[in-house]
């Protein structure tokens, strides 16, 4: 507990932003494939009183120029004063077109720069006020309606291993037999309950074939596909009536509002999204055409934990579902996500996670909190966020960052470098 007593404010005095990279398997999407590290951004703000907080944000070098940015004008602010930090990084980024730093490698660009900026801020506040006050971030977000949170097996298309480089631990999976693999892998060793698989990377009756395998092998574990806006509309179409019965959502089978509504009336499954409803603003439009079902939100771009409780409100009041998104990311993160999720009545679908796709000691959180059991985390009761920062891991991840020499997400890039010539604009198909 602080010196300072809780009803005084707790100002900003220190924010110290370090890029950390760790290994990633070659996870491949319809943009082409993860490389060889994947890049995040650990912000650590520290009060007057002597309280740190943790936020985790991506790691691309135009959105580290921008949390630099925001940072410089966040001194003084006293960490209860959010509304007065968002300003503030609205000020800061007036002059900036918003280009690059999006961390999707160009799947998703439409999110909005300064809630994007502003995430890590909030997060870091939020587990100052937790640390301030001796109570958990999901009290301070209504309070947890639920003491653990489900998370899905988020199956990936993948090589065996990065080019120039022995086979991972995970192997291929480039068919319906190695996905089902892969799927046994995760199941065994977290226990989840429900399968996502990332689509839009071979041609769809591929893909409905490893849907159909895996609803074989896993006949109770709810099921959903992600192609990322890989498909035509009419593609959509055809794929979303083959798999009606057999999937729980389907997300993102085509790109745009005007598109997906239209899919949206010809099949039978509700669709989901996390590339064309990615701000406050274009909810109106998709609820006007009917065009989503379910929005996956993700704090790291909505804004932050209580923006993304709006979204939550919002999706309530006009009855459309809400799911969790997530991109390759570190304890930080994920203890945010689980709080979140908590505290989030109407979140009833098992979130997204890439947790299983790191190594197990690369993070930046002291281990022990975050524990998958059933598929599921429990809530962290401590303090702010629950986990503290592991200073020697930070110190090693981003000599890593600076070894690596990777500087911002370049999927297709890097895809490109074995097939020279890929074109993923969509459709693909
Ligand atoms: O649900 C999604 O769209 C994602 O998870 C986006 C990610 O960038 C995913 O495609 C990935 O990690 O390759
Ligand atoms: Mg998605």
């Amino acid at each position: 507990m602080p010196d300072t007593p809780t009803n005084e404010p707790h100002r900003i005095r220190d924010i110290r932003i370090t890029p950390v990279a760790f290994r990633d398997p070659p996870l491949l999407n319809t943009v082409g494939v993860h490389e060889p590290f994947a890049l995040r951004a650990i912000v650590e703000v520290t009060t007057d009183s002597g309280v740190y907080g943790l936020g985790e944000s991506y790691g691309d070098a135009a959105h580290l120029d921008r949390l630099r940015a925001a940072a410089a004008r966040l001194t003084g602010v006293d960490v209860w004063h959010v509304q007065e930090i968002a300003r503030r990084i609205r000020d800061a980024l007036a002059a900036d077109a918003g280009s690059g730093g999006h961390g999707m490698s160009g799947m998703v660009t439409g999110t909005r720069t300064a809630d994007r900026v502003l995430s890590p801020f909030e997060v870091a506040c939020l587990d100052i006020q937790g640390k301030v006050l001796g109570r958990p971030v999901s009290d301070l977000l209504g309070g947890a309606v639920r003491d653990r949170v489900a998370y899905s097996a988020y199956l990936f298309y993948k090589w065996a291993g990065h080019p120039d480089a022995e086979p991972d631990s995970w192997g291929a999976a480039l068919d319906p037999d190695q996905l089902v693999a892969q799927a046994r892998r995760m199941i065994d060793d977290y226990g989840f309950t429900a399968i996502k698989l990332k689509g839009g990377v071979f041609p769809p009756d591929e893909e409905i074939a490893a849907v159909r395998a895996l609803r074989a092998a896993f006949p109770d574990h709810p099921l959903r596909i992600d192609p990322n806006g890989a498909w035509s509309v009419e593609t959509s179409i055809r794929v979303g009536r083959e798999l009606a019965g057999v999937i729980e959502y389907l997300e993102d089978p085509t790109t745009e509002i005007d598109g997906m509504a239209r899919v949206a009336r010809e099949v039978p499954m509700p669709l989901a999204t996390n590339m064309c409803v990615v701000a406050f603003d274009q909810v109106k439009p998709a609820v006007e055409q009917d065009a989503v079902q379910v929005i996956l939100s993700d704090h790291h771009f909505w804004g932050g934990l209580g923006r993304s409780r709006s979204l939550a409100a919002i999706c309530d009041t006009f009855g459309l579902g809400l799911s969790m998104h997530s991109n390759s990311h570190l304890g930080i993160s994920l203890a945010a996500m689980t709080h979140l999720a908590a505290a989030t009545p109407n979140l009833t679908y098992a979130c997204d996670t890439h947790w299983p796709w790191k190594d197990p000691e690369d993070d930046v959180v002291v281990p022990g909190t975050l524990v998958f059991e059933k598929g599921s985390l429990a809530v962290p009761t401590g303090p702010g966020l629950g986990v503290e920062l592991d200073r020697d891991a930070l110190a090693r991840m981003h000599e890593r960052y600076l070894a690596c020499g990777l500087r911002e997400r370049d999927d297709t890039g890097y895809y490109r470098r074995v097939h020279p010539g890929f074109d993923p604009t969509p459709p693909r198909w």
